[in-house]
């Protein structure tokens, strides 16, 4: 798998894949990262979601949690339709990833893996809805653990970004149409990391 992360000081904003993906390490520092992978892990109300697969109710490899404004539907992913409410503390990492990727989220999925066991598989994040989630802003805290992605229409394109530490990764144009991405599982120990992904998601009514 290619590597596209080596970043020199220079390089920061250097865009990875034009127009798809933009990657900045170091929105947060390493002190603030720390301590907000802490208290995210703390003062989170983490559930594991299941999905039925060949008949069989399998729970998702990691804890998730889902907020946002009250009027954000989310129904159709199975998310449930009412998403907790912003903490002050989402509030402050959501205007950082606002400012950078010059858009309003009003909802934020929050996706725990606690060790090298957890996971998510290959996927697009437009749940069947074309053109749904156009921009995702992505911001990581805690175990750096690698971002694969692929081309849909071929499997054999694909690259791989490791999601430092504080690092934020903005999701654009057709990423979600024409590329599926994935956090694999790791044979190497792994410790906690907390990632945030700021949606744009439908008002109810
Ligand atoms: O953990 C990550 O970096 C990605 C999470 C993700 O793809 C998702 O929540 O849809
Ligand atoms: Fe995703």
């Amino acid at each position: 798998m290619d590597q596209l992360s080596i970043f020199g000081d220079t390089e920061v904003n250097k865009p990875l894949l034009p127009g798809l993906i933009d990657y900045q390490p170091g929105m947060f520092t390493k002190a603030e990262s720390d301590d907000l992978l802490q208290k995210l892990i703390k003062e989170t109300p983490w559930t594991q979601r299941s999905v039925m697969m060949y008949g069989k109710e399998i729970l998702t490899p990691r804890l998730t949690a889902w907020y946002g404004d009250p009027d954000a539907d989310y129904s159709i992913s199975g998310m449930g339709a009412i998403p907790l409410p912003w903490t002050v503390d989402l509030l402050m990492i959501r205007q950082r990833v606002e400012a950078a990727a010059g858009i309003s989220f009003n909802t934020v999925l929050l996706n725990y893996y606690r060790d090298g066991n957890d996971s998510v598989s290959w996927h697009d994040d437009m749940d069947n809805i074309p053109g749904r989630n156009m921009f995702v802003g992505s911001v990581s805290f805690g175990q750096v653990r690698t971002f694969d992605i692929r081309k849909k229409a071929d499997h054999t394109v694909k690259y791989s970004i490791p999601l430092e530490n504080g690092s934020y990764l903005l999701m654009k144009g057709d990423f979600q149409l024409n590329w599926q991405h994935r956090i694999a599982k790791s044979s190497k120990p792994m410790k906690e990391r907390v990632n945030l992904t700021f949606r744009v998601s439908d008002k109810i009514g």
